[in-house]
């Protein structure tokens, strides 16, 4: 965040051409760590202070501290990246691979830097709290909860319009994996608040100022590819409760939904052009089959926003229903499916959708491929300024 306020903030201030503030916030940042640079003294009291942290900072934060404490010591990330079902290790490496070449001593300054942000909003004290280290682990950006046979995983920015930062990539890869293996019979995504989702957080981006750029697009590339891949292959019957607006990696991943029940106040769209980026989620594939080639043409290239009432006719959303009766009527009708037999349910699944899923999985790996190289595209960076210096709205 404090970089997205930092390059939006100079993007205003100093570079007419957005294509100069790409460049020019990575040497003063550059300049201003080197000025201050913590001891090794420094370092050491900030891995003391982190144990008696009395709040827990968060998985988010706790991957960044883990990052930036091997980069500090160890230097970049050589190790062999862990399995693709090795969540956790994998989360791990990405975040220290995410840091490229930094700096040892830099990576030593920003980690105490972060230490000492978080004990003073959390107002360490010289003692531990007894049992603050046994708090169950949960997620952050998601509430999920499972009853009556049906396990809803909520998407949880509201004010951020649920947008997905990487941790809820993270978190929605690990809620799906959870939910494919417990005994509920059905499994929803839905949203916190009024939007299902504003897709792709765009601070996602803002790290591209702070590391090797073409990595850090390799390893979301990759981020995302597991992800789509997780909807390619759950194995239950997956529903969408589009609570409202929903864009960009919202949309397109409806497409590999069984069914997609929405509110009349939602909206689609899936802005890629005006973002210099291309479709993803299986979009390229899955959109032209459901609503024709050309209607997917306006919305995956010129960014047609549909109604909830126009998707349902194309064929993206299965029903739409009144706002004021919305909720109501989809958990009634959800709660019954729920009591269908599972294993009835499940392989009338496989054999809806096991003859796509190598053609699927081959669609996805040539979409992030491409989107890959469209992320260090000028089009591409100039739209994520616009977007981050508050000059466009999509
Ligand atoms: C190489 C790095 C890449 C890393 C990526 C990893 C994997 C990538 C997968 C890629 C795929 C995705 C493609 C997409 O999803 S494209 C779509 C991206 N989304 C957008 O372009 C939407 C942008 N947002 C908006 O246009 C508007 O916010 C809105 C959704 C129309 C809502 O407008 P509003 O006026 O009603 O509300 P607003 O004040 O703007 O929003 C409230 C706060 O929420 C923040 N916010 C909303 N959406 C996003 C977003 N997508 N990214 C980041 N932040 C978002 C907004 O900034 C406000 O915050 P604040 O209150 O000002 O702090």
């Amino acid at each position: 965040v404090a970089m997205a306020h930092l390059v939006a903030g100079l993007a205003r201030c100093w570079c007419p051409s957005p294509l100069q503030v790409i460049n020019f916030p990575v040497v003063q940042l550059h300049m201003s760590l080197m000025a201050m640079r913590a001891s090794q003294k420094d370092f050491e009291n900030a891995m003391n202070q982190v144990k008696l942290l009395k709040k827990d900072p968060g998985n988010e934060v706790k991957l960044k501290l883990y990052a930036l404490y091997k980069q500090a010591t160890e230097g970049p990330c050589n190790t062999p990246k862990p399995g693709v079902f090795d969540l956790i290790s994998k989360a791990k490496w990405d975040t220290w691979s995410a840091l490229g070449s930094l700096p040892k001593e830099t990576a030593r300054q920003n980690y105490v830097d972060l230490v000492s942000s978080l004990s003073s909003s959390s107002k360490s004290s010289g003692q531990v709290e007894p049992g603050a280290d046994r708090k169950p682990p949960g997620y952050e950006t998601l509430v999920v909860t499972s009853e009556d046979g049906i396990t809803k995983i909520m998407l949880n920015r509201p004010t951020k319009k649920n947008a997905m930062n990487r941790q809820m990539y993270h978190e929605i890869m690990l809620a799906l994996e959870a939910a494919s293996k417990d005994d509920s019979r059905i499994t929803v995504i839905t949203g916190n608040g009024d939007y299902y989702s504003s897709g792709n957080d765009l601070t996602n981006f803002t790290d591209m100022a702070s590391g090797k750029v073409e990595e850090l697009a390799k390893n979301s590339a990759i981020l995302l590819r597991n992800f789509v891949g997780c909807f390619i292959d759950f194995p239950k019957p997956l529903v969408a409760v589009v609570n409202g607006p929903a864009v960009g990696i919202s949309v397109t991943t409806l497409g590999l939904f069984d069914a997609v029940y929405s509110t009349d106040r939602a909206t689609f769209h899936t802005p890629f052009s005006h973002l210099g980026q291309s479709p993803e989620g299986c979009s390229s594939y899955t959109f032209p089959r459901i609503m024709s080639p050309s209607k997917a043409t306006e919305m995956l290239i010129f960014g047609k926003k549909l109604t909830a009432r126009e998707a349902c006719a194309q064929g993206l959303v299965t029903e739409v229903f009144p706002d004021s009766t919305f909720q109501k009527e989809v958990w009634t009708r959800l709660k019954a499916y729920a009591k269908l037999p599972p294993n009835a349910m499940r392989i009338s699944k496989e054999v809806i959708r096991n003859k796509e899923k190598e053609k699927l999985h081959a669609i996805n790996a040539e979409e992030c491929s491409v989107l890959q190289e469209r992320w260090l595209s000028d089009e591409c960076m100039n739209a994520v300024m616009n977007f981050l210096s508050r000059k466009a709205k999509l």
